[in-house]
């Protein structure tokens, strides 16, 4: 029987509730497929500074070091919003831990689901033509990473700024993850970038041409962030693999994923050069619907099923996943954001899409 290691960090607001779903799930798909997950739960983000005082305990960080995967929830919430930002969940747990293990490339893949086209709020026949994106995001550079300045000169004259920095090194190996993901796809790479304004970007753009020389396979476009954004919405059936720098990514994936039908469908996959990976649903904390049992679990469902996929190698135990959450949703059973406003007294609860999806599987 394969045995692994996982360590659990469910953090904050509707991260435990859909944690929860997905280790039902878990463990439903694992009896069936005779694998033993070990899953050790962890303190993280404002969970971990109210109890242990601090966003990412010495204790947290070494069962991560000690597991074959995490699996995360999600961290952050008003409670924790005027603490410095070096303090904050976002930058002391998450960003610690994307740097820490070097997690530097983030697969975050949205697709309309065959006969789902109604959930997505695009206009109807956009939403028929399809959407099949993977945002491949640069997960530990650019200026999420770069030397911060605090407030500096005086009155008006204050200031404060960020640096945006990517090495040609770092480039490339996210490019290459994009070109070796567009082979097992489409074989098309849209690299986003901003390069008609920042030198980053120029430099991006020169990286990327020279990986894409060695994928004679892969069509290579490049394009503005700005024009990307509203591509997605009028034409996404252009796109296959959209490579992004860091905090491009971080705004291109959310609208990739509401483009589907909610922030809630979207999983994503970051990972390191030795097939480490940390997976988590793209989208937050949701302050505005946690403790209501309403969030949709299925972003953190189909997280666990990539960390079968991609880190433990359990392709079989992952399509089983995959399949039954295409069941839950095309079966209509469905969280209420993912419902016009006048049917949701319909709606399923958290636990309820839980339950449907694991009768899908056994
Ligand atoms: N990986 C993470 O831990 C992560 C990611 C993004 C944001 N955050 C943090 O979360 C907090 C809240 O951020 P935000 O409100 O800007 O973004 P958010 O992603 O938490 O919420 C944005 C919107 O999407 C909805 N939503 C998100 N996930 C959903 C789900 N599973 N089911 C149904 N609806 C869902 C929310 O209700 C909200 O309306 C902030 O502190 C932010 O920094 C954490
Ligand atoms: C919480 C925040 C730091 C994080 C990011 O910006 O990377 C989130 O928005 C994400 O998309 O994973
Ligand atoms: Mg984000």
């Amino acid at each position: 029987m394969a045995k692994y290691q996982i360590a659990v960090l469910p953090g904050d607001g509707i991260g435990p509730e859909v944690m929860d779903q997905a280790n039902r799930v878990l463990d439903a798909v694992c009896s069936k497929f005779d694998i033993q997950l070990e899953r050790t739960v962890y303190p993280v983000g404002g969970y971990a500074i109210d109890h242990h005082g601090e966003a990412l305990p010495e204790s947290t960080l070494k069962g991560c070091e000690q597991a074959d995967a995490i699996l995360f929830g999600s961290i952050g919430g008003p409670k924790w919003d005027s603490l410095p930002l070096d303090k904050r969940p976002e930058r002391a747990a998450l960003l610690t831990l994307r740097s820490h293990f070097d997690l530097f490339s983030n697969l975050r893949p949205a697709k309309i689901y065959e006969g789902l086209a109604h959930l997505s709020p695009l206009r109807v026949d956009i939403a028929q033509s399809g959407v099949d994106v993977l945002v491949v995001r640069e997960l530990t550079s650019g200026i999420y990473f770069g030397q911060p300045k605090g407030l500096e000169g005086e009155g008006e004259e204050q200031y404060a700024f960020d640096t945006m920095r990517y090495s040609k090194r770092e480039i490339r190996r996210i490019a290459i993850s994009a070109f070796d993901a567009a082979m097992k796809r489409g074989k098309k790479v849209t690299s986003v970038d901003k390069a008609n304004v920042l030198v980053c970007s120029r430099l991006w753009r020169e990286v990327v041409e020279e990986v894409a020389k060695d994928y004679t396979e892969v069509t290579l476009e490049h394009i503005y962030i700005d024009n990307a954004t509203m591509q997605l919405l009028c034409d996404p059936a252009q796109f296959d693999v959209m490579l992004c720098s860091n905090l491009f990514g971080d705004i291109i994936s959310d609208e990739c994923a509401m483009l589907t039908g909610s922030m809630g469908l979207l999983p994503s996959a970051s990972i390191n050069g030795d097939g480490f990976g940390m997976y988590e649903p793209a989208g937050g904390s949701a302050p505005d619907i946690a403790g209501k049992g309403i969030a949709n679990p299925i972003a953190q469902i189909l997280s666990a099923s990539m960390m079968l996929r991609y880190s433990l190698g359990e392709e079989a135990a992952a399509d089983a996943i995959d399949a039954a959450v295409m069941k839950t949703l095309s079966d209509g059973v469905l969280t209420g954001e993912l419902m016009p406003k006048e049917q949701r007294d319909k709606a399923c609860t958290t636990e309820q899409v839980g339950t449907y999806l694991i009768q899908q599987i056994s």
